[in-house]
Order: structure tokens, then C-alpha cells, then sequence
């Protein structure tokens, strides 16, 4: 054996060991969660019993970024403890979690980062049946996207709130990288017709004029649905994400095509109940006001001399049509925080109608 040998022998030894202590760790963490989920099933007897509490998943990983002592990055290290979390919360209680389907979407991989791969995810296919799927209580929470930073806002999902029961319980945030995928049965074949959804041909309009110029565009319901025809149909591409090329088992022709490299979008869970305060939250509200003069001013007001900061405001038609505006507003800090209540309330007397969609953890992943 030379000296190079020795020593790989002997890291790999500490490694083993390392591996066995960490396994030991995490089956007694596993242990834990258990005896949590009893606690909590023998304080709520016959009740409906959250075992899933967004709030301190958010503290732990907020912690574990904070107290990482490196080499690994802290977005690696939360990412595991992440699974590590996830693994445990399935012991307790397997959390059914629908999404904007079909399988392989951004919104699945947003499912996925938000709450780990030890859930069940179920597709479905349109934004609305994720809201009824969770109303029904057939699934615990549901994941919708909600913005782009290229394309806006998303405005299905800001209308289902002005009707649905349901709260905000988290948000997640994806980087979006789209590829030109090509099956590799078809991989010589010239491209006459490229496959996507509408918002990812947005996303790549000045790749695509400036690399595909004249090429057919088929607009699909999915990237997900884009890259399953462009595996079976001889002469097509699909612009779609990684998971998707996964799924389809597609090649790269081009890589990351989207025009903005900041490209991000913004995705909500939605469940049944409130989540208390993370102590690093952000709260959604839907506000109709009356069309009168000055009526946004009156109703930004309270939020600047409370000092609450907003990060979104977006104004939709209301469906009534006897509402003049309906503001979609987030803004940061917890419906229980005192600032917030007397925001709220100055909010509540000049509005007409004032909907709490809910307060939740700002995204931490
Ligand atoms: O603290 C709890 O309430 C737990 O159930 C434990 C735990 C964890 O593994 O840390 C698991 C699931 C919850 O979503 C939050 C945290």
C-alpha cells in the first residue's frame, strides 16, 4: 500500500464512524418526533390534530443556518435537515400535499422543497382543484404558485382566495432554469416545433427569436406535458425544467434559456388553519374598498404610520362588480403582532370588506 492508500484507508474509517454516529443522531431525533406526535394526539383527544406546524419548522431551519459552522454551505446544511424533518413528520403523520399538476412541474419541485421528499404529493390539474382538494380535507396542504419575477402576478390564484376558506400557511421560492430538451432517440433530427407552457415561452422570448428563430411554437398546459410529447414525437423539443427532463428522460440541447437569470417564482402552501407566529413572518389580506377619492391612500395610511412594510400590493376586478377595487396586499409581521391588530383595525372601518388570508413564516429555504 502506498501513502496515499494509508491515508484514504484511514478517512474512510473515520467516516464510517462518523456515519454511524450520525445515524444514531438522527434515529434518536426520529424518536423525539414520535413522542412529540403522541403529546399532541393526548392533548387533543377525538380533535383533528396538526401535526405538521410550519412555524417551528421555519425556527429550526432558521437555526440551523444561523449555527452552521461551515465547510458545508448553510442553504446545503437547512436543505438536509430539511429531509432529515420531513423523514421524522411522516413517522408522526404522512402529509398528503397537492400541487399544480402534472407530475414534473416547477410547482412539484417547489412541493418538494417546501416540505422534503417524505410526503405524498398528488398532481392535480388545475389551480382550482388544488383548492378544493384541500377544502375537502382530501389533502392537508396544497401548493399553487402565486408570481414570477419576469411574468407577475398569477391571477388565478389571488382570485381563488376571494372565495376559498382556505389560509396562507407558507411560501416557497424556486429559481426557475428552463432547457431546450430534445429526446435523445430524436437527437439528430432538425427541430420544426417546440413545446411549452405559455409562461416558460414568455420567460425565454429573446432566447428563443434570437437561437429558434421561426420555429413553431405549440403552446401546452405544462412543461411537464411539453416534455412528454417532445419524448415521443420525432422532430420536437420541449422548454421545460429539470424535473421534467428527469421524468422524460430528455437531453439538454441548451441549458438555462431563460432571458432573466434571476428568473424566480414565488409559490404558496395552502391548509385549514392559522399558523402562529415564527417570529419572522409575513400576512396576506384582501381588502375591497369603496370608489371614492383618495380611497388607496386611506387605506395605505395606517400601514406607514404603523411602520409596516409592504411587499405586494396588486389590485384585481372584483367579481361582485359592487366592489370598485379589491387589493391583494402582503406585508410583513404576524396578525398577532400588536402593530399589525391596530393596522388591521383602522384598515377594517374604511374598508368594505377586509379578508385575513393569513400570516405565515417568510420562506426560509
Ligand atoms: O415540533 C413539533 O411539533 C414536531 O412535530 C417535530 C418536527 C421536527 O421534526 O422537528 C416535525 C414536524 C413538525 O412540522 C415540526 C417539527
Amino acid at each position: 500500500m502506498n501513502d496515499e492508500q494509508v491515508r484514504l484507508g484511514e478517512l474512510r474509517e473515520e467516516i464510517d464512524k462518523l456515519d454511524q454516529k450520525i445515524m444514531e443522531l438522527i434515529s434518536a431525533r426520529a424518536k423525539c418526533a414520535q413522542e412529540v406526535a403522541h403529546v399532541k394526539m393526548a392533548a387533543n383527544p377525538g380533535e383533528d390534530v396538526f401535526f405538521y406546524r410550519p412555524e417551528r419548522e421555519a425556527q429550526v431551519l432558521r437555526r440551523i443556518k444561523e449555527a452552521n459552522p461551515g465547510p458545508l454551505p448553510s442553504e446545503e446544511m437547512a436543505r438536509l435537515f430539511r429531509e432529515i424533518m420531513s423523514a421524522c413528520l411522516a413517522l408522526e403523520k404522512p402529509m398528503h400535499i397537492a400541487f399544480l399538476g402534472p407530475i414534473g412541474t416547477f410547482t412539484q419541485a417547489a412541493a418538494l422543497k417546501h416540505f422534503g421528499h417524505s410526503v405524498v404529493s398528488v398532481p392535480l390539474p388545475a389551480i382550482d382543484a388544488v383548492f378544493r382538494e384541500v377544502e375537502s380535507g382530501a389533502a392537508h396542504y396544497g401548493v399553487v404558485p402565486v408570481e414570477n419575477s419576469t411574468e407577475g402576478m398569477i391571477n388565478h390564484t389571488l382570485d381563488m382566495f376571494m372565495s376559498s376558506p382556505l389560509k396562507i400557511c407558507g411560501e416557497v421560492q424556486l429559481r426557475i432554469h428552463h432547457h431546450l430538451l430534445v429526446s435523445p432517440d430524436f437527437r439528430d433530427l432538425e427541430i420544426t416545433r417546440i413545446y411549452s407552457h405559455q409562461q416558460s415561452f414568455a420567460q425565454c422570448r429573446q432566447w428563443l427569436d434570437t437561437h429558434r428563430y421561426g420555429v413553431e411554437r405549440v403552446t401546452v398546459s405544462s412543461n411537464a406535458e411539453a416534455a412528454r410529447r417532445a419524448a415521443q414525437e420525432r422532430g420536437s423539443a420541449a422548454i421545460a425544467g429539470d424535473m421534467a427532463a428527469e421524468l422524460y428522460d430528455l437531453e439538454k440541447l441548451a441549458h438555462s434559456i431563460e432571458d432573466r437569470p434571476d428568473n424566480t417564482t414565488r409559490f404558496l402552501i395552502i391548509g385549514r388553519e392559522e399558523v402562529p407566529p415564527s417570529g419572522h413572518d409575513k400576512s396576506s389580506i384582501l381588502v375591497s374598498m369603496r370608489n371614492k377619492p383618495g380611497a388607496l391612500y386611506q387605506l395605505l395610511e395606517p400601514f406607514h404610520s404603523h411602520g409596516i412594510s409592504l411587499t405586494r400590493i396588486e389590485t384585481r376586478p372584483s367579481p361582485s362588480g359592487t366592489w370598485a377595487y379589491v387589493f391583494y396586499i402582503d406585508f410583513e409581521g404576524h396578525m398577532d403582532d400588536d402593530r399589525v391588530r391596530k393596522v388591521l383595525a383602522e384598515v377594517d372601518e374604511e374598508a368594505v370588506e377586509l379578508k385575513r388570508l393569513g400570516s405565515y413564516p417568510i420562506g426560509v429555504l
